[in-house]
């Protein structure tokens, strides 16, 4: 029933008719406060249905919101970057030589032209062009279903809150004294940092940590957590930190910065008690998100918020029925197409008697370090808690001929299969890969586990020699050919005889 705007790719939209049914006891059919991956894919899905949509940003440069102007566009053009340089001094081993260094004006040039791109279908004239009312200002709830941006107010049939996360500050003694950046000011670095201090090992600190190692800054990261990426597998994980210690990033988990001493010495203690100095030029704290609510007067149209978030229901919606959440500010997992599936569910809602639930049982995600790391479905955790009965297959690369070849014999690749439904249907429940591309690799993977497919979908297609995607298939073949017993290997024996 409903369209879901792929505006990302920069689809030109047209609203095929403005809807002759107006409900004029509202001005608008539906008001979107907050223009990032959320709030865009709603008002532009409504719009391109014809119906009235107000769409509410804090400025026409906060269109596209974190993804576009402080999240994946820059941090995956920073990348892009770090990625060239890196495999431009690896060609070395083949005889070329490099001279010069890294010139961080330019890479800074390079990310904000990315934006530039994007932000060509992410404005309000834009916006505008495609039959949206756009107000700017910060929007602010007067009423159940009335909001007011700069001194004017709006009213819809329907409300949608999605208006993100902000980076978490990192508050200790001697903070103010220091060169500090979060996503919210490193993308525009004048100078590269010689020495820069990460402060969290989330994706962002994982990302943003080699990416600067690449480019030439000394990164020393320090978390709290005993592990990187605390919701991956640690398995996993452990390779990608192996891999980012031999590019020469030094870690301190279980750890934190207690204070800092000086501009340039922070002090760094263990859960063990044991403190260390470390030297820095520069800190990027990425230590995850806060949602804030607080001037969105929620109050006004009874809205209820428990510890800090606001209180749905399983379909996104708040305790005031006509207002819902989408994307970060909703408190679960915070990623852009988390925000993108957010809208689909209220979308589906919105039109569907069949009622949507938020569910993460199929979700994916993928970190963008070299080499990456993909998740998808239900993990280990997940299945124990559920008793879901499952077996855990561990494939290792070291005999895969592309990896030999593309020099990637490290990664690694865990699925959980279900057991044998009646018919022998065995699915796959979830999964982990590391290694280049890895977020590419899994994609069939994802696919199989969100609909239902059976192993044998992997195991019976034909894959081109060598793309590195075989590896989904080995996995498989190499766990079937061990669970084949005495048994089942005399009657191929007999099988054999007869048939041929
Ligand atoms: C460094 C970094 C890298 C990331 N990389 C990835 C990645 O590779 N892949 C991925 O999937 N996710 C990534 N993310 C996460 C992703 O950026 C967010 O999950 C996503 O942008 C959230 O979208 P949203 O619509 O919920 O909120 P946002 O994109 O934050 O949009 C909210 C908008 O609402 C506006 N707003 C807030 N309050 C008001 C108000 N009262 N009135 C008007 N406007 C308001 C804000 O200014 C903002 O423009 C990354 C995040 C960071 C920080
Ligand atoms: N590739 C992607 O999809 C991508 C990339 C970047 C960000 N994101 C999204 O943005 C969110 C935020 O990322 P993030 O990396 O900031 O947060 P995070 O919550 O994922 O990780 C925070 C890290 O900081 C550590 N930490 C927390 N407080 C600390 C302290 N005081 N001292 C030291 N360490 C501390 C934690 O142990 C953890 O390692 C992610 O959860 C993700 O949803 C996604």
């Amino acid at each position: 029933m409903f369209i879901l705007l792929e505006y990302r790719q920069g689809n030109r939209v047209r609203p095929a008719y403005r809807n002759s049914y107006h409900m004029d006891q509202y001005q608008y059919d539906i008001i979107v406060i907050g223009c990032g991956s959320g709030g865009l894919s709603i008002g532009l899905s409504m719009g391109t249905m014809g119906f009235r949509v107000l769409m509410v940003s804090r400025s026409d440069r906060d269109i596209g919101g974190e993804c576009l102007n402080d999240g994946c566009v820059p941090s995956k053009s920073l990348i892009y970057a770090a990625k060239s340089a890196h495999h431009a001094k690896q060609a070395q081993q083949f005889g070329l030589s490099l001279t010069g260094s890294i010139d961080i004006e330019k890479v800074t040039a390079y990310i904000t032209n990315r934006q530039e791109k994007i932000r060509t279908h992410e404005n309000a004239a834009w916006l505008r062009e495609q039959g949206i009312d756009v107000a700017l200002g910060e929007g602010f709830f007067v009423g159940k279903r009335e909001i007011e941006v700069n001194g004017t107010r709006y009213t819809a049939k329907k409300i949608v809150i999605a208006t993100g996360s902000s980076p978490t500050k990192l508050r200790v003694p001697g903070v103010e004294n220091v060169t500090y950046y979060d996503n919210e000011n490193f993308f525009e670095l004048a100078t590269l940092p010689k020495r820069l201090l990460v402060v969290g090992a989330g994706p962002i600190g994982m990302e943003i940590s080699q990416a600067m190692c690449r480019l030439g800054s000394d990164v020393t990261l320090v978390s709290h957590g005993k592990r990187a990426l605390p919701h991956d597998d640690e398995k996993v994980t452990a390779v990608l930190v192996k891999r980012l210690e031999k590019e020469g990033i030094t870690f301190h988990f279980g750890a934190e910065v207690s204070h800092f001493i000086s501009p340039n010495e922070a002090v760094v203690v263990r859960s063990s008690g044991n403190a260390q100095h470390v030297h820095f030029d520069a800190v990027l704290v990425a230590v995850g998100r806060e949602i804030r609510l607080e001037s969105l007067r929620l109050k006004n149209a009874g809205i209820a918020v428990t510890d800090n978030k606001i209180k749905t229901d399983a379909y996104l919606r708040t305790t005031n029925k006509h207002v819902f959440v989408c994307g970060d500010v909703a408190g679960s997992l915070q990623f852009s197409h988390a925000a993108e599936f957010h809208a689909r569910i209220l979308l589906n809602n919105f039109f569907s008697p069949f009622r949507k639930k938020l569910r993460n049982d199929h979700f994916s995600w993928v970190t963008f370090t070299d080499p990456e790391v993909a998740t998808f479905g239900l993990n280990e955790e997940a299945l124990n808690a559920r008793n879901i009965s499952y077996t855990k297959l561990d494939h290792r690369f070291k005999d895969d001929d592309r990896a030999v070849t593309d020099d990637y014999q490290y990664g690694r690749l865990i699925l959980y299969l279900s057991s044998k439904n009646l018919v022998g249907k065995q699915r796959i429940l979830g999964g982990t890969m590391v290694a280049p591309n890895a977020g590419e690799l899994v994609q069939e993977l994802i696919l199989a586990n969100s609909q239902g497919l059976s192993i044998n979908a992997i195991f019976n297609k034909i894959y081109p020699y060598p793309t590195a995607s075989r590896i989904n298939q080995a996995a498989i073949i190499k766990w079937k050919s061990e669970g084949l017993g005495p048994l089942a290997k005399r009657l191929l024996h007999i099988a054999y005889k007869v048939f041929s």
